[in-house]
Order: C-alpha cells, then structure tokens, then sequence
C-alpha cells in the first residue's frame, strides 16, 4: 500500500527525512509521532507526492505518487488545510470529487456545485451542515478542520494521510474526526497514515506506532507495546 525504502529529503543543509524504511500494508491504522520538526509532514507529503525525495524509492498503491492516477487515490488532511476561504463550504468540500471529472465539469462546480448530495452527506458526517453555503472563511479553526475532513470523504480515497487531523478539535470531535478517517480507509480495504499528538487518540485510533526523531524511525511497534517512557523518549519529556 505504502513502502518507503531509504527515503532522505534534505533541505539545503536540513535532512528532514533521513534513511527512512517504512511499510504499511492494507487495513493498518498507523499513527506518526514524534517532535515538532521530527520529519512527520515531511513523511506524509513525499507519500503523497508533494514532495520528491532526494535519495530512496518511494511506491503507493502499486505505482509512483507521482502519478495522477495514483494520487486520486490517495486522500489527505493537510496541516494547512488546503481551503479556498472566499469559496463556500460546499465547493471546498467538491474540491475531493474533482479528480473524477473533466476540466469543464470542475469549472462549472464553481457556480453551481456539483455532487451536491454527496457533499452535504459529507457535510453530515462531520457536524456541518448547517454551514454548507457559507464562506469558508467565516468558519472557525476546527470547523474548517472539518470541512478538510468532509472533502476527504467525498474522495473516498485507498489510502488516507492525515496530518494532524484533529489538532483544533474539542477532544468529542477529534475522536469523531479519526473515527471517520479509520472508517474512510477501511471501506475501501486502505490504510490510515496520521500525524498525532494525544496519545489517548492514538491508543483508540491506530493499532501502530512509528516515532520519528531527527527524520529518522526510531520506533515502529504495535500501539499496545508502546509504553510512557517510549512516548517521553520521542518527545524528549513523559508527557
Ligand atoms: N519547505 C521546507 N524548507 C526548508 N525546511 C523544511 C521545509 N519543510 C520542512 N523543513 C524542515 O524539515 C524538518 C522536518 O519538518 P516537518 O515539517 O516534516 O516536521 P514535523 O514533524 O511535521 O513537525 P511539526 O510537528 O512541527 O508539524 C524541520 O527541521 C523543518 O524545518
């Protein structure tokens, strides 16, 4: 599904990612911890690729990330967001259904949205209907976290990447938001690849954990063998 063999990505004198092996196969839940600046983003992104490694080989879904087919396959929560704020909520949350269409249909779901009822089923899911017409910009932090959330369901992708996903959320809807992400993946046989920090989301959520520090794996255990003193040794403190 995933397979990262020696992957580096350096910038300038920055090794962000540094030999990193790693493999997820099909129905995992795989939860990314580590520092602030460990290399967690860096990771996600050259899954996804938005990012291209500067040594190593990097395989999803049988094929390169950089291909287009490939990568409407696989659906992301950016740390950013990735929202248009002066777009409404539904054409944000269309957003994930336009790698199925042609060029003229995208355009035109910019006046009129198209897949609407799929969108506001989305919409649905992650508490926000009732916010479908307004500006995106006009939401707040977590419900424009939401709105990511619902236009990666509307993609219905093979493999999720999320990078921390829940971090604006009052911890009901971060439960809920990694619920929908779990079962997201799981519908389609797919794995899940999160950036986390609450480790409670973690034991819930994910049934593995790899650390990074330094751009490197230094941990890679199933969520049930990783202690507090694991948790402290990644971030340098027990939390
Ligand atoms: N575009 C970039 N240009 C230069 N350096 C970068 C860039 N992106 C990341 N880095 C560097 O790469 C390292 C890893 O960054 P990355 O964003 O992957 O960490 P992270 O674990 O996701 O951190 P956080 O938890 O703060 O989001 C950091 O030292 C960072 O400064």
């Amino acid at each position: 599904m995933l397979r990262l063999a020696g992957v580096t990505v350096r910038y300038g004198g920055t090794a962000a990612l540094d030999g990193v092996d790693l493999t997820v196969a099909p129905g995992e839940r795989v939860a990314l911890l580590g520092a602030s600046g460990a290399g967690k983003s860096t990771l996600l992104a050259v899954a996804n690729g938005s990012v291209a490694p500067t040594a190593g080989a990097v395989r999803v879904l049988g094929g390169s990330p950089a291909d287009r087919r490939v990568r409407a396959r696989v659906g992301t929560v950016h740390q950013s967001l990735e929202l248009v704020g002066r777009l409404r909520v539904v054409h944000n949350v269309n957003a994930g259904l336009l790698a199925d269409w042609s060029a003229a249909r995208a355009a035109w779901s910019l006046v009129r949205p198209q897949g609407l009822p799929e969108v506001l089923a989305a919409l649905e899911r992650v508490g926000l209907a009732d916010r479908a017409f307004e500006r995106t910009e006009r939401l707040s932090g977590g419900q424009r976290q939401r709105v990511a959330l619902a236009r990666l369901l509307v993609q219905r992708p093979d493999l999720v990447l999320a990078d921390e996903p829940a971090s604006a959320l009052d911890p009901v809807l971060a439960d809920r938001a990694l619920t929908l992400l779990g079962e997201t993946a799981a519908a389609r046989g797919g794995a899940l690849v999160a950036a986390l920090h609450d480790p409670a989301l973690v034991r819930r959520h994910c049934d593995r954990v790899v650390g990074l520090a330094g751009g490197r794996v230094v941990l890679d255990r199933p969520v049930a063998g990783v202690s507090a003193a694991d948790l402290g040794g990644l971030y340098g403190a027990v939390p």
